[in-house]
Order: structure tokens, then sequence, then C-alpha cells
């Protein structure tokens, strides 16, 4: 990064820092070299101009935004092809690229190929067998084929039981044949479907000698190789404009009795032989695979939304001066009052929070992944329901952090080209898809409910909720402390008293009559809650332990900031979570007094390094995109240049005048 022309508000910034900012660049991207291979990749992909744009991408139509969406996945998938080439790393490849900080910015609006990816690719590897991976994964990684994910329905996305399509074996030609029986069992939503992909993977219900077996994966050609016009029976399009995300080509499709061979079913778990007898999966929620895999990756996904949003608004905060506080004195820097200091520092705690649990839940998830390759189920609850909750809460924090910095600039963070509201696009997207997130944490809910009883007769629980039993244990609350330990273990309590609760809600309205399903419906706004707070108390503890493994490794400057983080941001939790905490535990106004100044000190003591944190998210310009955020702070030249390069402004008399206006005004219209 070059120091010239910087904003000398921000240079002054970096001055002041305490810490080597290059040392925790290191620290976040695993190492040195891992920092230098990510700076390669990324001199590669922008070396392919992917981010340069002869009109800025907001100001095309939407056909023109899909033209333009194809054209950066092709180019960026070309250079991931190349670093393929060179090293041969697989899967790492994609992940580094797409799940860095490169995909989601460099993809501004979604890309129609992120599925392909993100949910064909990797159902394929996780669903189909060995014969047919060997068929079909080449294909998929050449790009020689372009898949999707169609699963959610016109009529359902969570209930996906309750889908529609149906595909019934036909053993007389062993084929299936895959129908949409209804307008609501029209597929809608999966990215890439509308005109990019050619195949994709297709959840139908499966009937076989005239028996429904439930939902199952499906590979299904869907346009000509060559012309690649639909083929017969295939009913596509696109569902048009949305919120956000409108580079990903989400599509509609569906079947008119459409024959696919038999060895298209994905037949790593369940199959059906060619007489049609139906062999069982050790597990029917085995299918539900690749979702599981995207609620893990997606935590990662989130983090890199937070640091871009939070880059912007801090760098945007040291160079902005706003009012007069104290007369005859210049106007601050808006990044001196402390209400803006706690809008962001949270924001950096957050993104080193998420970091951490999400590599945490990544280990899991491929050590579990290989227990279940084995044949070993036993910790695929667990799994389900901590990928189920993470993915709940972060992408729900990272939604609310996007628009708190959003709002934290002011108008400005309103302008298409401060790039926050096109990163609240999509990051709160991703509270929707994968997986609702209230849903999600009911999930995670039946879980704690179950893991609840088992304590409660005395049996042993898993690691990640063993807490129930501990904090359990005793008759007395025991007397509150005021340390980070000591908070950490306030959530567990919390989070157990609102799992013991639900239980008992539960078994009282049981007890006057309701069925299990009702009293759970009513009891479902304490679930819900009673999930996200086992969430929170998993998020502390994890950022907490694993932060606390790696401070040794550091220089002291850096430790000392690391550690004031985890401070803040348990310190902050607590502080959002006083009701919850004066309910179960034995915490007292004194405590909550001493916790607000520990908070207030935490922010003053990180204020001079506010700017070099999140230098050391180490984003750069190109991929940032942002007039507000850029390295050299020049914020209101960029946005003068920004707003230059609107269409209106290459004539300086618009045609409505001389249409509309004109005679409007002269009474003519
Ligand atoms: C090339 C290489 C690769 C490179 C990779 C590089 C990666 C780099 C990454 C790059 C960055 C990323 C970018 C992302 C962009 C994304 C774009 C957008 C994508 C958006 C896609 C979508 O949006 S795609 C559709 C998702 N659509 C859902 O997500 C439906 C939710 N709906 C359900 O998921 C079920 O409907 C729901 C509720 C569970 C009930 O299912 P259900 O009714 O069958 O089950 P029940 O509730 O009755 O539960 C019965 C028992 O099953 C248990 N159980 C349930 N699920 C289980 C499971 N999965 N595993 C184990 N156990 C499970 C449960 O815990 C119960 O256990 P128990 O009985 O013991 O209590
Ligand atoms: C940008 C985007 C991309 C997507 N991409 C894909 C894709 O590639 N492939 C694909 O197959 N799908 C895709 N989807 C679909 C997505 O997975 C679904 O929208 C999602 O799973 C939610 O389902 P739904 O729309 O049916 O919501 P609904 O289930 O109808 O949710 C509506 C409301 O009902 C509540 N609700 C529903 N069930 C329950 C319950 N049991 N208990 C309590 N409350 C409940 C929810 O909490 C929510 O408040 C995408 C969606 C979006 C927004």
């Amino acid at each position: 990064m070059s120091n010239t022309k910087v904003n000398p508000d921000l240079q002054r910034e970096r001055d002041k820092c305490t810490f080597n900012v290059t040392e925790l660049i290191n620290l976040i991207d695993g190492g040195v070299q891992k920092t230098e291979e990510r700076k390669k990749q990324e001199d590669m992909v922008l070396s392919e101009g992917i981010h340069i744009e002869d009109v800025p991408s907001e100001y095309l139509s939407h056909k023109e935004k899909y033209e333009l969406a194809v054209k950066k996945a092709c180019l960026l998938f070309k250079v991931i092809r190349k670093m393929q080439e060179e090293d041969n790393a697989g899967m790492e490849n994609y992940r580094a690229v797409l799940g860095g900080k490169l995909g989601s910015a460099i993809l501004q609006d979604g890309s129609p190929l992120t599925l392909h990816y993100v949910m064909f690719i990797p159902t394929l590897m996780g669903q189909a067998s060995v014969e047919q991976q060997v068929h079909w994964i080449g294909r998929a990684f050449d790009l020689n084929i372009i898949g999707t994910y169609a699963q959610t329905e016109l009529g359902h996305g969570t209930f996906i039981r309750g889908l529609e399509t149906t595909a019934t074996y036909d053993p007389s030609t062993k084929e299936f044949v895959l129908h949409s029986p209804t307008l609501t069992a029209y597929k809608w939503w999966p990215g890439g479907l509308a005109h990019t992909a050619n195949y994709c993977i297709v959840m139908a219900q499966l009937y076989t000698k005239g028996q429904c077996h439930g939902i199952h994966p499906f590979i299904v050609q869907l346009r000509d190789e060559e012309t690649h016009m639909p083929l017969k029976g295939i009913k596509i399009g696109e569902i048009g404009v949305k919120l956000g995300m409108n580079g990903t080509n989400n599509g509609f499709l569906g079947f008119d009795h459409v024959r696919i061979p038999r060895e298209h079913m994905l037949m790593k778990n369940s199959k059906v032989l060619e007489d049609g007898t139906y062999v069982n999966s050790p597990s029917s929620k085995l299918a539900y695979g690749t979702m599981m895999f995207v609620r893990v990756v997606l935590v990662t996904d989130m983090c890199n939304y937070m640091a871009k949003a939070v880059t912007i608004a801090m760098r945007y905060s040291a160079v902005r001066r706003q009012s007069q506080p104290k007369p005859n004195e210049p106007e601050p820097q808006i990044l001196d009052y402390l209400t803006q200091q706690h809008k962001l520092l949270i924001g950096v705690a957050s993104v080193h929070a998420f970091r951490l649990n999400a590599d945490w839940l990544w280990n899991m998830y491929n050590n579990v992944t290989a227990e279940l390759d084995a044949g070993d189920l036993e910790r695929l609850p667990e799994l389900h329901a901590l990928s189920c909750c993470l993915k709940a809460v972060s992408t729900a924090d990272a939604a609310e952090c996007v628009e708190r910095c959003r709002l934290a600039c002011g108008g400005h963070g309103y302008m298409l080209a401060s790039n926050l509201p096109s990163t609240y696009g999509l990051t709160t997207a991703a509270c929707t898809y994968e997986g609702e997130n209230t849903v999600l944490l009911l999930q995670t809910a039946r879980y704690l409910v179950k893991a609840w009883q088992q304590a409660a007769g005395g049996n042993a629980l898993t690691p990640t909720v063993s807490y129930i039993a501990t904090v359990n244990s005793g008759r007395r609350l025991p007397p509150w402390e005021n340390t980070i330990e000591g908070i950490i273990k306030g959530f567990q309590r919390v989070a157990a008293g609102k799992i013991g609760l639900c239980v008992s809600n539960i078994e009282k309205r049981q007890n006057t009559g309701l069925s299990y399903e009702d009293a759970w419906n009513m009891t479902s706004v304490q679930l819900a809650s009673a999930s996200e707070a086992h969430c929170r108390a998993i998020l502390l503890y994890t950022y907490y332990t694993e932060t606390e493994k790696i401070v040794n490794t550091v220089s002291p400057a850096l430790r000392q900031v690391l550690l004031q983080l985890v401070d803040l941001y348990v310190v902050y939790w607590a502080l959002q979570r006083l009701g919850d905490l004066l309910r179960f535990t034995s915490i007292s106004e004194k405590d909550i007094d001493e916790l607000q100044r520990w908070y207030e000190d935490l922010l003053t003591k990180l204020r001079p390094n506010a700017v070099g944190l999140v230098d050391a998210f180490d984003i750069r310009d190109e991929i940032l995109r942002s007039a507000l955020g850029a390295y050299d702070g020049r914020v209101y030249e960029r946005l003068m240049e920004a707003a230059l390069r609107s269409p209106l402004n290459a004539e300086p008399v618009n045609s409505s005048f001389h249409k509309y206006l004109k005679p409007f005004m002269q009474g003519k219209l």
C-alpha cells in the first residue's frame, strides 16, 4: 500500500497505531506464506481487469447486469483454472478465492456461476457414487457442464419434505420420469438456473414400485450442450429483480414428464436397483448434506462482508469531521465520538470472533464428514445443530453490522458509491437462503431440548452442550464474577436456564392437553431465543479460548490488542443481554456499572488502533470498491468522481425538459 496523497487525518491514525499491522495481516491469513499466496491470487484476478467497468454496473439494465455478471464470472473462474494448473490445490483454490475476500467483492452483485461451485459440485462430491463421480466431476470442474442446485419450489422452501416435484421410476425403460404436477411444484430461486446452467441437481420425491421414499437428488440435463436451448419438457426462465444479488440469475423450472436414465439418481447413500427395488440410506438426512456444507462455509463468508463494511465505515469516520462540541475548536473526526466507536469497534471484534468460530466449525465439519464416510453417524446431530445456529446468528449479525456501518456513514453511506447498500443486499439474503434463520434456530432448539432431557436423566453430553449439565449441578446461583470467564459462564447459565424453561413450558402445556407439536409451537419464541443464547455462549467461549491459544505466539503489542478485542466483544454482549443476565445469574447493579465503565474504557483503549485494525483486514481498493473506504481516504474527491459518472451528467439538459417539464411549466401538457 502506498502512502502517497493519503488524507492527513487517516495518515495520523496510521502513525499512532500501536501494533504492527503486517503482523496482524499475517495472523489473519494464517502465516506470512499464506498472505503472499493470497496477494498473488488477488494480483492474478485483478490483472484480468474483472473489476474494471466502463459504465458503473449500478447504472446498467437488469439484462446488462446479468451479461456483465456472466463475463466477470467467466474471467474469475478462468483465473482459478490457471491457479489449478499451477498448483493443483483443488478445492483450496476455490475456497480461497470464492470464500475469501475476493469472490464476494469482485462478483459485486452475486454471480451466476457461484451455485455451480458452491452447491452443484459439492453435491456431486457428497451424494454421487464413486462411478458417478468419475463420470461427472471432471466435466463439472472443467466447466464442460454448468450446474446448479434446484431444491426450493414456488410453494415450499423451508419444508423440504413437502416438495412436490416427482421422480417416478419406470423399470420398463430403466428411467426416472420427472414431473411438476402443480404450479407450486415449480422450482423457484436456484442461482444460475435461468439462463446459465445446462445441468442441475434436482431434489424430487422419489417414487418406485408405487411407494414414495422422500426427497432424493437427481442430475438432470436442462439445455442442449451446443445450442443452450432448453430440452423438451423443460420450462425454464428467470424469476425477476430482487432486493440485491441481481447478478445471480435465479430461475424457475418446471418438468413435463422429463425422462432421465436411472444412473442420474445420485446413489452414494440410497439407491434404486434396475428392477425398481429401493435401497435405504444409512440416514435420510444424508441427502441434506450439501445444505450443511454451505451453512458451514457461510460463516466465513459473513466475516468477509463484515470486514468490508467496517473497513469502509472506519476509514470514513477518520476522515469525516462534523459538529463542534467545544467552542473555538475544530470540528472533531466523527471517530472521536464514543457512540461512533461503539458502532464500529464491535464490528472489528465480530470479524475476529466469527473468523475463529468459522475455522473451528470448518475443522469440525471436516472431521465429522470423514467419520460419516467411515459409517459413523454419531456426531451428525451435533454438527447439524451447530451449523444451523452459527449460520443463523452469523448472517443476522453480519446483516446488522453492515447496516450499522451504513448508518454510521450518514448520508454518504446511502450512496451506492459507498458500496454499503449492495453489501447489505448480499448479506441480508443469507438470513433467508440455505435455511431461513428462525427455522434453523428451531432446529438447534430440538437438539438442545434433547440434550437437556439427557442431562436430566444423568447421561453424558457432547462437548458443545456439556455446560448444560455443569451449570445446573449446584442448587444455588454461584456469585457473579466480573471477568471474561465469569461472563462466559453467565452466558452458559442463561442458555441453560432458557432451555430448561422451554422444556418445562412444553411439559406444562402438554399437561393442559396440548399435543407436543402445539406445545412446541406455543413455546417457539422462547425456543428460538434459547437457541440464540446457546449460540452466543459458543461464540464467546470459542472466540476467547481460540484467542488464548494464539496470543502467546504474537508480539506483546499485538497480544494486547487481540485481548482487548476479546474483552470488548464479551463485555459488549453482556451489556446487550443484561435482561437475561439479571434473570438467570446473580449479576448486580454494581457489576453492571463496572461492566459499562469497562466497556467505555475498552473503546478508549482501542480508539488509537481503530484504523490499524481495519487496515489489517487488508482489503484492496479494487475489492473494497468504495468511495468512502479507499486506503487514501480521498472521500470527497471520489464521491464527486462517482457522481460525475452518472449517465445523467453526460448532457447539460435532459430531453425530458423539452418533452414534459417545459410544456408542463407553460401549461401546455
Ligand atoms: C468446487 C469445489 C467446491 C468449492 C467450494 C468453495 C466454497 C467457498 C464458499 C464460498 C462462500 C459461500 C458463498 C455462498 C453463496 C451462496 C449462494 C446462495 C445459495 C442458496 C442456496 C439455497 O438456499 S439452497 C436451499 C436451501 N434450503 C434449505 O436450507 C431448506 C431448509 N429446510 C431444511 O433444511 C429442512 O427442511 C429442515 C428445516 C432441517 C427440516 O427437515 P425435516 O422436516 O426433514 O426434519 P425435521 O425437522 O422433521 O427433523 C428430523 C430430524 O432430522 C434432523 N435433521 C434435519 N436436518 C438435518 C441435517 N441437515 N443433518 C442432520 N440431521 C438433520 C433434525 O435435527 C431432527 O432430528 P431429531 O428427530 O433427532 O430431533
Ligand atoms: C437470494 C436467494 C438465493 C436462493 N438460492 C437458492 C438456490 O440456489 N437453490 C434453492 O433451492 N433455493 C434457493 N433459495 C431459496 C431459499 O433456500 C429459501 O427461500 C429458504 O430456504 C426459505 O424458504 P421459504 O422461502 O420457503 O420461506 P418460508 O419457509 O415460507 O418462510 C416464511 C416465514 O415462515 C416462517 N416459517 C416457515 N416454517 C416455519 C417453521 N417450521 N417454524 C417457524 N416458522 C416457520 C419463517 O421463519 C419465515 O418467517 C434462495 C433464496 C434466496 C433469497
